[in-house]
């Protein structure tokens, strides 16, 4: 009963370590060194390719190194493979801070200013207040609650839409299609956080941008496929976006004669928002490999049918 770890070396070899002290009845290997392919039943991976696949025929279960599981190809696995995604206090934090630092930034006019400097016209921009900011959360999951909770005490005016119905004590919510024109009407700042499925891809384009109020600002930590990029191009040119922080893109990184590498009103970052942690979540790993072990349900596991 192996568990196999497919990804950076670095991280196989601490977690190899880890898991020899804290479980050592689950030996811990790293592709390509799979010892007997028979004897591995887990395996712990960002992507998967054929060769992986066809050289473990009794694997049950697949977790995914990140929190989204889009990035493997499910197609590969038979269908009885059971897939659970990282859900660790690492990728939560980082994504929580990453995720305020972007509403602070377009909140304060971050972009502008930054072009100000660029130009040493130094515009006095004017300045409002948290409480007169409504920033919107695509997405109400792990990740999106977890920025919920610490942009909240800044005093911003927060909603979010989700697929399904929520509530979440001092949030404003919508759900399904029904809702979605109401919560887009009164976002300032829109927030993208979904996971990416058939129904979301594309979710961020010209129709969704035409509901928001003219000049509101957009984050993209989720997916670049959530977003129609030449569609942003036209809403940014148009000023019905005012600025975006693009912590995706397709592909990644963007070409470097892209148009939106050389916006003035976008912020690129290279897919580090929420950052899995060597630290954090082998712990993660460990819980959810045992309570897999013992037949339990874990927080992660992923329909796959509906893909998140
Ligand atoms: O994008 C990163 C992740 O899925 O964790």
């Amino acid at each position: 009963m192996t568990i196999l770890h497919c990804g950076d070396p670095a991280r196989g070899k601490a977690w190899a370590e880890i898991f020899a002290r804290d479980l050592p009845q689950v030996p811990f290997r790293c592709w390509p060194d799979i010892g007997d392919g028979q004897e591995v039943r887990y395996l712990i991976a960002w992507t998967l390719s054929e060769e992986i696949i066809t050289a473990l025929p009794n694997l049950e279960v697949l977790f995914s190194i990140g929190a989204g599981v889009d990035q493997l190809d499910l197609s590969l696995l038979p269908d009885h493979v059971r897939v659970v995604r990282m859900i660790e206090p690492g990728i939560t934090t980082t994504m929580a801070e990453f995720v305020t630092m972007a509403v602070l930034a377009l909140h304060r006019d971050l972009p502008a200013l930054v072009a100000g400097q660029r130009s040493g016209t130094f515009p006095y921009l004017p300045v409002k207040m948290a409480r007169e900011r409504r920033v919107g959360f695509m997405g109400l999951g792990e990740l999106g609650q977890a920025a919920i909770r610490m942009l909240s005490p800044i005093g911003f005016r927060l909603s979010g839409w989700s697929r399904s119905p929520r509530q979440i004590e001092g949030v404003t919510t919508f759900h399904g299609a029904d809702g979605m024109g109401t919560f887009l009407a009164q976002c300032d700042i829109l927030v993208c956080l979904l996971p990416l499925t058939d129904e979301t891809r594309g979710i961020l384009c010209r129709d969704t941008f035409a509901q928001m109020p003219k000049g509101a600002c957009l984050i993209n930590v989720a997916r670049g496929g959530h977003l129609v990029q030449d569609d942003l191009i036209e809403a940014l040119d148009s000023g019905q976006i005012g600025a975006a922080m693009l912590d995706v893109s397709t592909p990644e990184p963007l070409p470097e004669t892209h148009a939106l590498r050389a916006h003035p009103a976008v912020f690129l970052t290279p897919h580090i928002a929420g950052v899995t942690r060597i630290d954090t979540a082998v712990y993660a790993l460990m819980d959810a490999l045992r309570a897999v072990m013992a037949g339990q349900s874990v927080a992660g596991d992923i329909d796959r049918t509906k893909g998140y």
